[in-house]
């Protein structure tokens, strides 16, 4: 019998995993998230996710372990969650009436080996009054999340239009990560 792991104490990933009827257990990695300026977007979800799922997976040998990144990029900068309200202020009010990138970084450890792919996905908000960030900000909801909002949440009435999979956004690609599961020799019912 096989045993699926996700390495994440995201409540938005274990919910979408959970969404596929899959049975799975939970254990959150504490490693270290701290990257140099080299790397691109894309480099970075890779590696950071691939540091969640190898140090879960090092303790379960015998499991297939999921490991995800998410960051949010805007004209080549990196945006993650915001430390506190002036921080998510500047990123809502640079990301107000332009368009931005959302990359996840997924991690698969089998048995056997490792696989990594990253998915983007761009997402333009509208104009954003002051009284709406104001608001939103207020709410709670962009503390815990990359770019200072969450797509899923109150954060709906930001967004204007995506172009890509809307799950990258939410911080874990599912369809894409049900194939490379299934490539890494997961065994689903579907
Ligand atoms: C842009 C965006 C991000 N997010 C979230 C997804 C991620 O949980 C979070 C980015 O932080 P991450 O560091 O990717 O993940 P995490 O710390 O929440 O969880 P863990 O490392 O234990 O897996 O931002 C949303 O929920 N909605 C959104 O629209």
């Amino acid at each position: 019998m096989q045993n699926l792991i996700l390495a994440s104490a995201s409540p938005r990933r274990k919910e979408l995993l959970q969404n596929l009827h899959l049975t799975f257990d939970i254990s959150a990695s504490d490693a270290d998230e701290s990257l140099g300026s080299f790397l691109s977007p894309a480099e970075a979800v890779m590696e950071l996710a691939s540091r969640k799922s190898l140090t879960v997976g090092a303790k379960h040998p015998d499991s297939f372990v999921i490991g995800s990144d998410t960051v949010v990029v805007h004209e080549g900068t990196i945006l993650g969650k915001p430390k506190g309200v002036s921080e998510a202020e500047s990123m809502l009010k640079r990301l107000s009436g332009n368009t931005h990138s959302v990359y996840t970084g997924v991690s698969i450890v089998s048995p056997e080996a490792e696989t990594r792919f990253f998915e983007k996905t761009d997402v333009t908000f509208w104009g954003l009054s002051d009284a709406e960030i104001d608001a939103y900000i207020k709410s709670g909801e962009p503390f815990d999340k990359a770019g200072g909002y969450g797509i899923q949440g109150f954060g709906s009435f930001l967004v204007k239009e995506i172009s890509g999979d809307y799950y990258t956004v939410v911080g874990l690609p599912v369809a894409r990560t049900v194939r490379e599961l299934k490539r890494a020799g997961f065994i689903l019912p579907f």
